[in-house]
């Protein structure tokens, strides 16, 4: 059984339609990437997924469960993460309360560890408030991390980060993989998510144009042709 499936996922805003019937299935321990130009539907469909918001027709199944109708907080309790794009730590508490907090049950050496993961271990009792905005990125990162979720949605996770640190992202969630989690990436930097994702998504105008092998998308006349015949990013 896939642990989320969507099917026939219709959104509208106005004259809009931001998803066009989007039927997709995620499986347990995989990494996706969601690509695409743009306006092509990417961001509500991980609101509708996370149930942010509601879709005008079709169904989202997390783990056989029926979700499509229940709220954000209720969704979450499933074991659904979410990396927002703008970062959002407590800026006054510590890098190391942050990631505590996210999971008390964690002890002390584990909190350590996530934070050598992501290479912040030396920054543990610093003010979250004090960190660079791709550091609090990271952060964000490590705590979702805390929460050992079944399946992770990370919005745009290379966003405003320096490309230095880019590798400690794949890190991240070379290790939520190994610990089973399904991740589930909108990525603009095409190339990034390449190197992780097992199987990469393409959406153009609210539908999905093209989905398998990385190196099999990106070479799709279609995709590249959604990108207006520009080099995909
Ligand atoms: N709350 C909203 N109200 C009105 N229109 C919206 C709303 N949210 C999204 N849209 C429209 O729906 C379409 C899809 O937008 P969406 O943000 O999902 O695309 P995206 O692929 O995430 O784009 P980007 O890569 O720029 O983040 C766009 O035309 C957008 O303007």
């Amino acid at each position: 059984m896939p642990v989320v499936e969507a099917r026939g996922l219709v959104k509208r805003f106005g004259g809009v339609t931001a998803l066009d019937h989007v039927t997709l299935t995620f499986d347990e321990g995989m990494v996706y990437a969601i690509i695409g130009p743009n306006g092509s539907g990417k961001t509500t469909l991980l609101n509708v997924l996370t149930g942010y918001v509601k879709p005008d027709a079709g169904s989202v199944h997390i783990m056989g469960k029926d979700v499509t109708k229940w709220p954000p907080h209720r969704i979450a309790s499933l074991g659904v993460g979410r990396v927002f794009q703008i970062p959002l730590p407590f800026r006054t508490l510590t890098v190391y309360d942050n990631v505590a907090i996210a999971n008390p049950s964690l002890s002390g050496s584990e909190v350590m560890e996530l934070l050598r993961l992501v290479g912040l271990e030396g920054k543990a009792w610093e003010r979250a408030g004090r960190l660079s905005g791709g550091q609090q990125k990271l952060l964000e990162i490590a705590r979702a991390l805390a929460k050992n979720p079944k399946i992770l949605y990370m919005d745009e996770p290379t966003a405003g980060v320096n490309p230095g640190l880019f590798e400690r992202i794949e890190n991240a969630i070379r290790e939520m993989k190994e610990r089973g989690t399904t991740v589930v990436i909108i990525e603009h930097n095409v190339r990034f998510v390449s190197r992780i994702a097992d199987e990469m998504i393409a959406m153009a105008q609210g539908r999905v144009i093209a989905r398998g092998a990385p190196e099999e998308v990106t070479r799709d006349p279609r995709v590249i042709e959604s990108y207006l015949g520009s080099e995909v990013p």
